[in-house]
């Protein structure tokens, strides 16, 4: 063939712009966030999350939060999921943005409206970039279910409302197995089965004494992860109200402890647990 039988080019298309979207990067005993101004979603929220969480071809996280700031001055967050879905809040989410507004407006107090409802910070300790903050998480809801996975058969344990759903079941195994599998494949099964229609997060709970236990979270939207702010209170309320553990207690991931206090069913359940900003930047995106 000679080159004049080539076919005509194609037509380029339009060239695209680079566009620089600044971000945030925080994260809560190894459950890892990226905060973004919701100004630059541009209504792509669930892509950006698919994207900009990817762990080796983007920056990598667990979810990204949206710092919504509102024109009366409140703030609002969304919690998108790794895998583009939205969450209604994330109990460690939300307190890396508290973390970021504390280290740079100096808010030693906010409440961050979420799609779970208000959740109040108050920064407890403040050794920038690390803080120590405390979160009102709202009344919990327990209700005991036994549920019946195919090839498995029925899991006692409990739905848990703190916002968002999970179901935690409790486990005397040292590695958290459960029903002869691994946490991390009952995990799976349990929060995609057709029993849970919106997903579902899965604790697997050692109660290892009154004041404390230790668990395993294996997220919606996300997989296991080594910390989960609302999966400690989902954990703990179960442990309190179905195991009868002191009403204080110290809850350890594979992530560290936080510290949750839930004094009556009626009462708020707060959540005290670390923060810490790792980078900001910015991402290049195609627009
Ligand atoms: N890691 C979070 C929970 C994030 C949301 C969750 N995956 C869901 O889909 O409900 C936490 O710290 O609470």
């Amino acid at each position: 063939m000679q080159t004049n039988d080539l076919p005509p080019l194609e037509e380029s298309p339009a060239p695209k712009t680079l566009a620089f979207l600044p971000f945030v990067k925080a994260h809560a005993n190894g459950n890892d966030f990226l905060i973004l101004e919701e100004s630059v979603a541009h209504k792509n929220h669930a892509a950006l999350a698919r994207c900009l969480c990817h762990r080796t071809q983007s920056i990598g996280a667990d979810g990204i939060e949206f710092l919504d700031r509102r024109p009366n001055g409140a703030f609002f967050i969304r919690l998108f999921n790794s895998d583009g879905s939205e969450a209604e809040l994330s109990g460690n989410g939300t307190r890396c943005v508290a973390a970021w507004l504390a280290a740079t407006e100096g808010l030693q107090r906010v409440t961050l409206e979420t799609h779970g409802g208000p959740r109040a910070c108050e920064i407890v300790e403040s050794r920038d970039p690390h803080f120590l903050i405390r979160t009102g998480m709202g009344l919990p809801r327990v209700m005991p279910r036994t549920i019946d996975i195919p090839n498995i058969g029925p899991i006692p344990g409990a739905m848990v409302n703190v916002g968002n759903p999970h179901f935690v079941l409790f486990t005397d195994t040292p590695d958290f197995s459960a029903h002869n599998l691994p946490w991390q494949q009952l995990g799976a099964l349990i929060a995609t089965s057709p029993l849970f229609p919106h997903g579902t997060n899965v604790e697997f709970v050692s109660v290892r004494s009154p004041e404390e236990i230790a668990f395993r979270i294996y997220e919606r939207g996300c997989g296991p992860t080594t910390s989960s702010g609302t999966g400690t209170c989902a954990s703990t309320a179960a442990a309190m109200t179905l195991r009868n553990t002191n009403r204080t207690l110290n809850a350890i991931a594979e992530g560290g402890p936080q510290t949750v206090t839930w004094p009556t069913q009626e009462a708020e359940m707060h959540l005290t647990g670390p923060a810490e900003i790792i980078c900001r930047g910015e991402a290049l995106g195609v627009s």
